[in-house]
This record gives structure tokens, sequence and C-alpha cells, in this order.
């Protein structure tokens, strides 16, 4: 049985105090929720104190980056390292803006990938087309090349780490959707690309999460869809309500 997942990225949200509101609102809102594994990944320098909030919870902490190599001269990044020995588990890879801001590029992530796995992290890995790729009818073949550029050389065991987040980036904070239509015919393909390089053992168990103005209105259309596993949301996460709402909208 695959998992079903709700993760909130907060991206560069959120100062020590907000943290502390959010925190509390989704403890009491989302504690006895149950079948679906949550997740929010605050910015790097709340992290402590977000596990701590969170302590007995049974919401995992992630957070939204992680550098590749294992330590050194590398001037404000974080390692797998420091992540995992604050009690950090998660961390979420790929994301569009990281990608986009910060020029991170597939082989550099395929590193990432290897470096959180070594550290027996849970990796989000996230890719998707951009609007011209789409409207182009390439975002079949760039997803594809996304998924085997960063994770095409695990192992089959590895696969049981990493949680999969399709984000068409023309979707993100812009307020438009997918369809469920086009995230089930997206999140399908995905799935099979999986199964031909390492088989149905790998592909039927992976989590395949939709992300991109997922908002309480259109959650449960998006995750009623079969390949559908879940969501990562941005906007939306940043409040208690409508992220509950989303979590509970399986
Ligand atoms: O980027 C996202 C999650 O990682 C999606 O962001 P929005 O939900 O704000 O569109």
């Amino acid at each position: 049985m695959r998992k079903r997942v709700v993760a909130g990225n907060w991206k560069m949200n959120n100062n020590l105090e907000e943290t502390g509101a959010l925190l509390s609102g989704l403890k009491t809102k989302l504690e006895e929720r149950q079948g679906t594994e949550i997740i929010v990944a605050p910015t790097f320098i709340n992290l402590p104190y977000a596990l701590e909030a969170l302590k007995d919870s049974g919401i995992k902490v992630a957070s939204q980056n992680m550098h590749q190599a294992e330590n050194g001269a590398f001037t404000g990044e974080i390692s797998a390292n420091m992540l995992t020995s604050v009690g950090v588990r998660t961390v979420i890879l790929g994301h569009s803006e990281r990608r986009a801001y910060f020029g991170e590029k597939d082989e550099v992530l395929a590193e990432k990938v290897t470096t959180a796995l070594k550290h027996k992290m849970q990796v989000i890995f996230c890719f998707g087309e951009e609007l011209e790729e789409r409207k182009s009818n390439n975002h079949f073949q760039v997803v594809e090349e996304q998924l085997k550029a960063a994770l095409f050389h695990l192992d089959k065991g590895s696969w049981q780490n990493i949680i999969l987040a399709y984000e068409p980036v023309w979707a993100i904070g812009t307020g438009e959707t997918a369809s469920p239509e086009q995230a089930q015919e997206m999140h399908a393909f995905i799935r099979n690309v999986i199964k031909e390089k390492f088989g149905t053992e790998v592909s039927d168990e992976i989590s395949i999460l939709y992300g991109g103005s997922v908002k309480p209105a259109n959650a449960a259309e998006i995750f009623a869809k079969p390949d559908v596993d879940g969501g990562l949301i941005g906007g939306a996460s940043l409040d208690v309500d409508s992220f509950a709402a989303i979590a509970n909208a399986f």
C-alpha cells in the first residue's frame, strides 16, 4: 500500500513567532489524523524549534534544501549531517525555485539525492515542466529526462526513501492548477517511467504528490485520482485551516 502524503513547503515565510503560531494550530488540528503522512518544511533556522514543537505529534519536519557535500568551504550552506544531527530526516530536493533562481541542475540534484540517501534521509524530489514546454507538447519528455538524470542511478532499495512531487512550474504560486485529468495523466506517465526502469515493486509503492496551487477547494478532486498520492502545498500551507482542510481532503 503506498503512502498518502500531504506536505507543506513554507518557502521563505514565517519568522520564529509565526512559526510557533502555525505549528501549534497544526498540532491541534492534525494530531489525530490517521492514514496520511503530514510533513511541514519551515526555513532552516526554525527546524530545531519545529521538531521540538511537533514532538509526539506524528507530524514530520523537512528541510527545503541541503548541500550535496559532506562538509567544507561552502559558505551559507547546510549539510545532511547537520540536518540529521538535529533530528531532521526528510529533505525537499529539486524544487523549481531552486532550479530557476539558484541554478541547481540535474547533475547536482543527483548528487544531493545520493548524499541524502546515504544519510538515511527521506527525499521529496520535485520536478515538472515549464509553461513553454507544455505548450510545445514536450512536457512528458522533459519530465522523463528530469527523472532519468536525477534518479536513475539509484538502486531499487533506495526507492523506499523517495517521494516524488510533480510540480508543473506554470501552476506554482500562479493560482492556475493542473486539472485533475492533467495531473492524473502525468502521474500515470511518471509511474510508468519508474516501472520500466525499476519494476512494479518500485512503481506500485512510490508516492507521487502533485504540487501547484493546491487549495481546499480543489484538493479533493485532485487527490481522488488513482495515481495522485497527495500534495506538496506552498501558499495554502501557511494557513492552519487551509492546510488542515487539504490534509483532510482524501
Ligand atoms: O511550490 C509549491 C510547493 O512546493 C506549490 O506552491 P503553491 O501551492 O503556492 O502553488
